[in-house]
């Protein structure tokens, strides 16, 4: 059982604060939904936690051990993912040359294949050459070959068809219900809420709500007032 814990985390970017006081959680076997509007934070924040760009302030702790003060590298060692937006994969390389980079040495491709069966058939292609579905599923599971125990995922569905979003979300909630702590930023606010377990909002770098994704999910109208920071009605 893993536990995820950021509190009062800050991130700036020229100088600029971007996130502010940020707390979240997320515990294996959960996924965190994290919505806002376009310009939120939600990437910036996600940055600061996995280490790509510089706290400015907070903690951030994976079962009791701090990780803010220690570089990227060693924070994924330590068991955080990260699947950053724009689907990152080595483009010269074969989907399964993919997925041997960065895997532990406990872990079976057939895992990856598991999750995905549709990358099992591809194995042998050029990534470059993979649509932008089968590149988003092989960065999620060249993540899950790193063995981790949060994972976080920004964006995944940019651009790609309903169809192949709803695939990829089910495979998000496989992962947590095989025991890893999700972290899913997340533009399609109605696909994420249906399949995580706790949401959050952020709106100008401060999060203005931390509830049940069920609760979002029957009130659609108060999801879109926190978007636009209009005062629920009376
Ligand atoms: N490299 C940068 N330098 C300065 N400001 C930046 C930089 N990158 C992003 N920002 C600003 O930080 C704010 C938050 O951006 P961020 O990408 O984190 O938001 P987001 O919630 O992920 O939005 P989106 O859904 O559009 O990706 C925005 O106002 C953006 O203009």
């Amino acid at each position: 059982m893993s536990s995820f814990e950021v509190r009062g985390v800050r991130v700036n970017r020229a100088e600029l604060a971007i996130v502010r006081q940020v707390d979240l959680a997320v515990e294996s076997g959960r996924v965190s939904v994290l919505l806002g509007a376009n310009g939120a934070g939600k990437t910036t924040l996600l940055e600061g936690l996995s280490g790509v760009i510089p706290l400015a302030g907070g903690t951030v702790a994976l079962d009791g051990m701090a990780l803010h003060n220690i570089s990227a590298g060693r924070r994924a060692r330590a068991g955080l993912a990260h699947v950053e937006q724009g689907r990152t994969v080595f483009r010269q390389l074969t989907a399964e040359e993919n997925l041997q980079v960065g895997r532990h040495p406990d872990a079976r491709l057939e895992e990856a294949y598991d999750l995905f069966p549709e990358l099992s058939a591809r194995r042998s292609v050029r990534a470059g050459l993979l649509s932008g579905g089968e590149q988003q599923m092989l960065v999620i599971a060249r993540a899950l070959l790193g063995r981790p125990k949060v994972i976080l995922i920004d964006e995944m569905s940019a651009g790609l068809a309903p169809v192949v979003v709803g695939r990829l979300m089910q495979a998000v909630r496989r992962l947590a219900d095989d025991g890893l702590a999700v972290v899913l930023v997340e533009q399609f606010a109605a696909l994420a809420l249906a399949i995580g377990d706790r949401a959050y909002v952020m709106r100008r770098g401060e999060m203005v709500y931390d509830g049940g994704c069920d609760v979002l999910r029957q009130s659609p109208d108060d999801l879109h007032r926190l978007y636009l920071g209009e005062a629920p009605p009376a």
